[in-house]
């Protein structure tokens, strides 16, 4: 806050109407600022009795327009001042603040007229809740715009500026395939609120997304560069992807450092916007992500390398192998059904409770030193588990999919990579509770359930598949690594 400008005292002086549906006897009311992102709306008698507050912390922009106006014609959309009418009758200025509010949720007290408000300590969906104030004629339109351009300050904590988004929508996402619809009907319309042109690219084929990422080139005339921030519109697998393709170029960490990235869940787990909203308390959906992206704060988030006897990879979410890979994988043959097909499927695996050999070597060494080849050994200082595994899962978010808070300690900033485990003996009883206790975080505290914190991991599988991300990759031994706060993403300023 305290790089913020101070508060331009002209505000008080410049007459704005009362919006009539406050119903409220003064006519004209005027802006305060209370501090602690705090507006009042006071009224313009002596008594500057508090007509609203408004909190700048639920608003992602402030806009000032000259609407013309014409007679026979209703001007504005929502919160129309039907009286008393603004005396010049060719045009008024409107002072908007965008606000996004979360919707209380009504307690069955307040359903019965016994109480007014709530506070639930939940967060809740966000709704649009607009403040349109008739500039009142003959105030000086300059000073209107200063103030304004003080306050759009004040709700992203940057000065006002021109930015423009690159928004990469994969329509094949998800069971709905909805992307596009939702990035014309949400995301475009409040990224324009919060002052943010964008250009939306439709990707036209798989691995398209990673071209872009890999090439940079956007259009035949735009590269990322030309963008002050990307947002992805598809599932998890959109957005490995795109990171796959960046991690590709030689300039790869460098690329990293300069792009911003926020996410738009359309894909059928969305397990990277889950976490996103979760760590900064926020309802998963695209209104809430979208808020959050024109809201502007940046979370340094950490990633890793996995090495294959091929390959190199890049993941930003999770590794399975075992029962939770043949769930992820295997079940893509019902795809048709969502995300409840992971529920299927398990309930499937259990019954069957298979188990594969393997050895797991850790270490928790915040600079760990990696053998080079997965043919030599790993230092002796790891830690080794070998043993017949019912279930692997290293994960670097809180949330697989939206469902399944598989990893509920994993922060986005923690350096570190969480590893839940499952080992014979298991009884299919205590299996499913796992199962049971995935939504809620509670699996990790079942009887013989282990959840380890590691730096750098090996993985010598027998079986199953390697699913990076939710894309299997090749079989055999894998080594990962994290690589700690390289992924600029949009998350809420208590997000880490
Ligand atoms: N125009 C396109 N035509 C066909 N496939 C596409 C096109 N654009 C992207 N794809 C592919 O669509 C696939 C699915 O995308 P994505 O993984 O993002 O969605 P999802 O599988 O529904 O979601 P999630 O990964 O969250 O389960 C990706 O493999 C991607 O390469």
């Amino acid at each position: 806050m305290s790089n913020l400008p101070a508060w331009p005292e002209e505000s008080a002086n410049i007459k704005l109407f009362t919006p009539p549906e406050w119903k409220s006897s003064s006519v004209f009311c005027s802006l305060r600022y209370d501090g602690n992102n705090q507006l009042s709306i006071v009224s313009s008698e002596s008594s500057q009795r508090v007509l609203e507050v408004i909190n700048l912390n639920d608003c992602i922009g402030v806009q000032v327009e000259i609407v013309l106006k014409n007679a026979n014609e209703k001007k504005y959309e929502t919160n129309e001042p039907t009286s008393p009418e603004p005396v010049d009758t060719q045009g008024s200025a409107v002072l908007t603040l965008y606000c996004y509010p979360q919707q209380e949720p009504l307690t069955w007290m307040q359903r019965w007229g016994l109480a007014t408000s709530s506070s639930s300590k939940h967060p809740q969906p966000r709704v649009a809740r607009y403040h349109r104030f008739v500039v009142a004629p003959a105030e000086d339109l300059q000073a209107v715009s200063r103030v304004a351009a003080v306050l759009q300050h004040y709700v992203t904590g940057r000065p006002a500026s021109p930015l423009r988004y690159l928004i990469l929508v994969n329509p094949r996402s998800g069971p709905k395939r909805n992307a596009r619809n939702i990035a014309e009907t949400v995301v475009q319309p409040m990224l324009l609120q919060a002052g943010i042109e964008s250009d939306m690219v439709v990707t036209t084929h798989a691995q398209h997304a990673m071209q872009i990422g890999e090439t940079k080139v956007v259009g035949n005339d735009k590269t990322l560069d030309d963008y002050d921030a990307v947002i992805l519109m598809g599932g998890d697998g959109t957005i490995h992807e795109f990171l796959n393709g960046v991690m590709r170029r030689d300039d790869a960490m460098a690329t990293l450092a300069k792009l911003r990235l926020g996410a738009i869940g359309c894909g059928s787990a969305n397990g990277f916007t889950k976490t996103i909203t979760y760590a900064s308390q926020e309802v998963v959906g695209p209104l809430q992500e979208t808020f959050l992206i024109c809201k502007g704060h940046v979370t340094a988030t950490d990633i890793s390398t996995y090495t294959t006897r091929k390959n190199t990879y890049t993941s930003f979410l999770t590794f399975a192998w075992g029962n939770i890979a043949d769930i992820d994988i295997d079940s893509e043959c019902i795809r048709c059904l969502g995300e409840s097909r992971f529920d299927v499927w398990g309930a499937w695996c259990i019954l069957r409770m298979r188990h594969y050999r393997g050895r797991f070597s850790y270490t928790n060494d915040p600079k760990p030193v990696l053998p080079s080849s997965l043919n030599d050994p790993v230092p002796e200082s790891w830690t080794v588990m070998e043993d017949d595994f019912i279930l692997f899962w290293a994960s670097h978010v809180s949330h697989a999919a939206t469902g399944s808070m598989n990893s509920p300690h994993s922060r986005l900033q923690d350096g570190v990579i969480r590893v839940f485990i499952l080992r014979k003996p298991m009884s299919r009883f205590r299996a499913t509770r796992v199962l049971l206790g995935l939504d809620t975080g509670k699996h990790i505290e079942v009887e013989g359930a282990e959840y380890v914190a590691c730096t750098a991991y090996r993985l010598e599988p027998q079986g199953s598949y390697n699913d990076l991300d939710g894309e299997v990759i090749e079989d055999g031994p894998v080594q990962a690594q994290v690589i700690p706060g390289v992924l600029n993403v949009f998350a809420g300023p208590l997000a880490k």
